[in-house]
């Protein structure tokens, strides 16, 4: 079974997010990631890791003003300085923490729009350059547009080109983002997407779809995909990025189930 790091902006929500670190090392997850880390200081975060033996394995970069609906800045012309300045704050972080690998959001931008196509590039580029030099890898996540409406990158496989044509350049540590729950949403085929995307995929998350709950509540076989990752030979981690139907630890048996094998979760 492939190694589940619990979503700490999801998960435990019953707990102060630097409360949730414990909670989720007593739940028996060895690894974390969350959307964002900045209300806290990163010597916090990193407190919290190895005061209770976790690795973080992802986390966002600045998404520009969440609050008001912002959901990135990376495809938007304008904002260049900001995402420059967001990639250096989400680096001391991830230098701090030692985090391999960090998610740079988009924005809400018309995929068709070519200006907005270019300051993608131009970030994404700066962003792989930066984090190049420290070894961390550079992630972009397709999103479906149901749960994040007006999201510049929607598509599976048009994230996947785009992975792959900037990786042609040099950006060897530009990777996909392969969340189970979007890719169900855009596509479905998620086991044979998996498999002609692997090389490219640098971190898988995953929910259950429609509601986005535990893993094996939806419409998706989820303990099939994770054997299948297993015989792809994944080695990543596989990132539980779902709303818990109830209290968290309440719905934790779909791990148990997995660790034991059971054909359904
Ligand atoms: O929503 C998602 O699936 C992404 O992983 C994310 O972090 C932005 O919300
Ligand atoms: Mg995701």
């Amino acid at each position: 079974m492939p190694r589940f790091a619990a979503n700490l902006t999801l998960l435990f929500t019953e707990l102060a997010f630097l409360d949730r670190f414990e909670a989720a090392s007593r739940a028996g997850f060895t690894s974390v990631e969350f959307l964002f880390p900045y209300e806290h200081s990163p010597d916090a975060i990193a407190a919290r890791l190895a005061a209770h033996g976790l690795d973080l394995v992802l986390f966002n970069m600045p998404p520009g003003d969440w609050m008001a609906g912002e959901r990135g800045l990376a495809a938007l012309p304008d904002r260049f300085d900001e995402t420059t300045a967001g990639v250096e704050t989400a680096l001391a972080y991830a230098l701090a923490t030692g985090c391999p690998r960090l998610h740079m959001m988009a924005g809400l931008a018309d995929g068709r729009d070519s200006r907005a196509g270019q300051a993608y590039r131009r970030s994404l580029r700066h962003a792989a350059g930066r984090l190049a030099e420290h070894g961390i890898d550079l992630l972009i996540e397709p999103i479906n547009r149901r749960s994040m409406p007006g999201y510049f990158l929607d598509d599976v496989d048009a994230a996947a080109d785009l992975v792959a044509e900037l990786r042609a350049e040099g950006l060897a540590n530009l990777k996909l983002q392969f969340d189970i729950f979007h890719c169900q949403i855009l596509h479905g085929d998620v086991t044979t997407r998996l498999t002609r995307l692997l090389p490219l995929i640098g971190h898988v998350q995953v929910a259950s779809v429609p509601a986005r709950h535990e893993p094996g509540t939806g419409e998706v076989n989820d303990a099939f995909v994770f054997a299948e990752l297993d015989r792809l030979g994944y080695s990543g981690s596989v990132g539980c990025e779902y709303n818990p139907r109830g209290r968290t630890e309440d719905g934790l048996g779909w791990l148990s189930a997995c660790a034991s094998g059971r054909a359904r979760i």
